[in-house]
């Protein structure tokens, strides 16, 4: 019987041997296409990132997909075999706020795959500094958390540079509490970045109502804290857990299990078409009456979805305000450019940030 068992496991690996060498077979013919449209895109001058085809590829193959193989496996596994692909055109350098570990390293790693060379930055202004000097084409920023509301720094960013947003990620995000030696009672004290205390403080009230809480500047940070620390544990991502060789004392801690956070890619460009776009502008209005009414009115009348409204003080004036606008579509679309057209005639200043494809 033992032996039968054996006989059927090796035939069925043999089986698996050959169905893997002629998936090796089909990337090694994929990279090969792939070198080719680098080559034709280095004639042309072309972005060699286009994120609204890769997402056209996922979209494509999880629509056609019959099973069983899972959708979300077609998706990495396809996440990497794309990176792979990409670096042969083009090392692809990003740069994302770090330090490593952070939850933008993990949505930077989501959207451009492990063959990508992601650079660490201190700060969002950094990550900026680094693709406006060309260091890095494109960087990783966060800019807004489902329960926190928006990253100020981030859109503060974009009224001083002219960059561009290539992409948006959506990543749910998930609060581990680590240690050294993964017991709860061990632990004296909790570090994290005050975001992510607050978003776990009914889960500390109730399981570590004595300990100290520690406010640090990252998650990431934290981590490495705690590392060499016994009796604290920090509030950061299972990526931190192994960079930092750390245990999970509890896994999603958060108070509110919906906790995306929204991270934008910026580049020099915005991407062409992908069928399912969002355009962001950022404007300062007239100090006029009704003309918050009248600013809304280009994109109610041609019935144009707005996914997101902020406003921010300018900086320079006081109760003079900059607004911040997601649109859904393309600028390359005739509707959309005319609506903001319009609103362009009630501003003093109107920018463009750029159109890409909407994660959802
Ligand atoms: O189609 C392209 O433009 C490619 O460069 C190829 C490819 C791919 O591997 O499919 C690689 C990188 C791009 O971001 C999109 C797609």
């Amino acid at each position: 019987m033992a032996g039968n068992i054996e006989e059927t496991l090796a035939a069925l690996r043999h089986q698996i041997d050959s169905i893997d060498n002629e998936i090796l077979d089909l990337l090694n013919r994929r990279a090969q296409v792939v070198i080719r449209v680098g080559a034709a895109k280095s004639g042309q001058g072309s972005d060699f990132y286009v994120p609204s085809r890769e997402k056209a590829i996922y979209q494509r193959l999880t629509a056609a997909n019959p099973g069983p193989f899972p959708n979300e496996g077609v998706r990495r596994v396809f996440r990497e075999v794309i990176s792979a692909c990409l670096s042969l055109e083009q090392p692809m350098k990003v740069a994302f706020l770090g330090p490593p570990a952070t939850f933008t390293h993990v949505a930077a790693m989501q959207q451009f795959g492990m063959s990508a060379h992601l650079v660490p930055q201190k700060s969002i202004t950094a990550v900026f500094d680094e693709v406006i000097r060309g260091r890095a084409p494109y960087g990783v920023v966060p800019v807004e958390n489902s329960n926190e509301g928006i990253v100020s720094h981030t859109l503060d960013m974009f009224m001083e540079s002219d960059l561009q947003i290539i992409a948006e990620i959506l990543l749910e995000v998930s609060h581990d509490l680590l240690s050294r030696s993964g017991r709860i009672e061990d632990v004296r004290k909790v570090v994290s970045h005050p975001q992510a205390i607050a978003q776990c403080r009914h889960w500390l009230e109730d399981n570590l109502p004595d300990v100290a809480l520690v406010d640090v500047a990252s998650t990431a940070l934290a981590a490495q804290m705690v590392a060499e620390d016994e009796s604290a544990a920090a509030i950061a991502s299972e990526m931190a857990a192994s960079l930092y060789d750390l245990r999970v004392v509890k896994q999603k801690i958060a108070d509110n299990p919906n906790n995306f956070t929204r991270f934008l890619v910026i580049g020099k460009a915005s991407p062409p078409r992908s069928g399912r776009d969002k355009t962001s502008v950022m404007f300062s209005v007239k100090d006029e009456p009704g003309i918050l009414y009248r600013m809304l009115e280009p994109f109610s009348k041609r019935r144009i979805n707005l996914s997101k409204i902020e406003s921010r003080p300018l900086k320079k004036k006081a109760w003079e305000y900059i607004f911040f606008l997601d649109i859904e579509g393309h600028i390359a679309e005739d509707h959309v450019r005319e609506a903001v057209e319009e609103l362009r005639g009630y501003c003093q200043f109107l920018k463009v940030l750029g159109s890409y494809p909407s994660a959802r």
